[in-house]
């Protein structure tokens, strides 16, 4: 890579520090100003974030069952913050976002929606919540979103910023901004159409469709589908039991091969590369790599 090539790359890095501890430390200055104290006046429910340290998986949980688990304005807050929070989770390996009372998330509020829908505030709250999904889809953590019952609208637009997707049996996702006169604004167009191309994309968001699971597995949206027969719980149950392979082994190496992987997925190839490099750098040498040559290993 040139000298000024790696300047860019070191600048592009710095940048995205900077953004991280700006909006971590709430310093204003970004072009959302302003949004958060708009959404603190619509309070109602909660983000939970419960972190399992013995697994290092953490549960995400979307608390405001009486209204399906609409995000209200403070639930967007919450989300933010249990972001931060698990950004800088050196113990952790994946994160499982899950709705309260057996369903995911029906977009945002309505109510809060109603209030903001002048293109000032709506084009602000849109930014805000897609920088935050954003962050979401980068964490260096596996993302899982368990979909139990509904995901519509912006909920839907959550799930496609989680690594993989499972869900229930009778579970639906839906995209429903068709029938509100609008487009997804947090992202979750140009996520779908990584996920399951332009075409499925375009029938899923032109037809308003209910994607129900087998037909999300058939075109990629969904990873697995859980039959879950006995009471509550029992879908997290699967979901930890899913993500279990995938999350074997040292944090910092699960964490290193999220990086290695968004990296590629988001870079061009040229910095792809270099922060392939420096990640490996990371973990050459580093006790998990040492342990592991120590024992001699043999993959059967
Ligand atoms: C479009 C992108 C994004 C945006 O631009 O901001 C959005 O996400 S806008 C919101 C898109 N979502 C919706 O339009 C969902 C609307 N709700 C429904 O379709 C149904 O409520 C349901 C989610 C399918 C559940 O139906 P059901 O099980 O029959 O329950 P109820 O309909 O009786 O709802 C119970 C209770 O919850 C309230 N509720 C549900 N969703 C929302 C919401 N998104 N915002 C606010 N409140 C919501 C609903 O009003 C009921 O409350 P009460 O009438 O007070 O009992």
């Amino acid at each position: 890579m040139s000298v000024c090539g790696a300047a860019r790359f070191r600048g592009s890095v710095a940048r995205i520090l900077q953004q991280h501890r700006a909006v971590c430390s709430h310093t204003s200055g970004s072009s959302t100003e302003g949004i958060r104290e708009k959404l603190q006046a619509f309070p109602g429910g909660s983000v939970e974030l419960r972190k399992q340290r013995d697994s290092g998986v953490a549960l995400l949980t979307l608390n405001n069952p009486a209204r399906r688990n609409a995000l209200s304005g403070s639930m967007m807050l919450d989300l933010e913050q249990r972001l931060c929070e698990l950004e800088t989770w050196t113990e952790g390996r994946a994160v499982i976002v899950q709705g309260a009372a057996g369903t995911f998330c029906s977009g945002s509020d309505l109510s809060a929606v109603r209030a903001i829908a002048n293109p000032h505030d709506g084009m602000k709250m849109c930014e805000f919540m897609q920088n935050t999904l954003t962050r979401l889809l980068r964490l260096p953590l596996i993302s899982v979103a368990l979909v139990e019952g509904r995901a519509l609208g912006g909920g839907a637009e959550l799930t496609t910023a989680c690594d993989f997707r499972l869900m229930t049996s009778d579970a639906v996702i839906q995209f429903v901004h068709k029938h509100m006169g609008l487009v997804p604004g947090w992202g979750g167009a140009a996520r779908l159409v990584r996920i399951v191309g332009s075409q499925n994309a375009l029938k899923l968001l032109s037809g308003a469709r209910k994607v129900d699971p087998d037909t999300g597995k058939q075109m990629g949206l969904v990873d697995e589908v859980l039959h879950c027969s006995s009471g509550e719980g029992e879908a997290l149950c699967q979901a930890e039991r899913w993500l279990g392979p995938l999350i074997q082994g040292p944090a910092p190496v699960i964490q290193a091969v999220k990086r290695v992987v968004v990296s590629g997925r988001e870079l061009p190839l040229d910095q792809a590369l270099q922060t392939e490099r420096s990640v490996f750098g990371t973990v050459w040498g580093a006790p998990a790599n040492l342990e592991a040559l120590a024992l001699k290993p043999k993959h059967k």
